[in-house]
């Protein structure tokens, strides 16, 4: 299965960094994620039952990142993914969280991970 819902330019605010003035201040991240999901089955009974609802994720992912205590991006993306994996039950992600100017203005840093196995049956 090689079918894809994605969620791209999720701007979720919480305190990230490994400064001290970062942990006082919030800023924005945005994500972008792709997840493997049988389309096909959502597809024919037309209900959001059989689908993956990209709109429970982006909820879900908002209330963990507000709640971040994490320094660096790595740990919260890993935390992320593995959140997703197992209380969504995708088999394989990939996942972008962007620090848009953290190092300055106009510059976009981050991290991208891939998790799981992406089957192609
Ligand atoms: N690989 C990383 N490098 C850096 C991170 C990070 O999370 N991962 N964070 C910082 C600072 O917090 C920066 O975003 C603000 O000065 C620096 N490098």
């Amino acid at each position: 299965m090689t079918d894809i819902v994605f969620i791209r330019g999720l701007r979720l605010d919480t305190r990230i960094g490994i400064h001290d003035w970062e942990k006082q201040t919030t800023r924005p991240l945005i994500l972008d994620l792709e997840m493997a999901s049988d389309v096909a089955r959502a597809a024919a009974s037309d209900r959001i039952a059989d689908a993956l609802d990209y709109e429970a994720v982006a909820r879900r992912l908002t209330e963990v990142v507000r709640h971040n205590r994490h320094e660096l991006v790595e740990t919260l993306a890993e935390q992320c993914a593995a959140l997703l994996m197992r209380e969504f039950g995708i088999p394989w992600l990939r996942l972008s969280l962007n620090k848009p100017g953290a190092v300055g203005e106009g510059v976009d840093v981050g991290v991208v991970i891939e998790r799981g196995v992406r089957s192609s049956t």
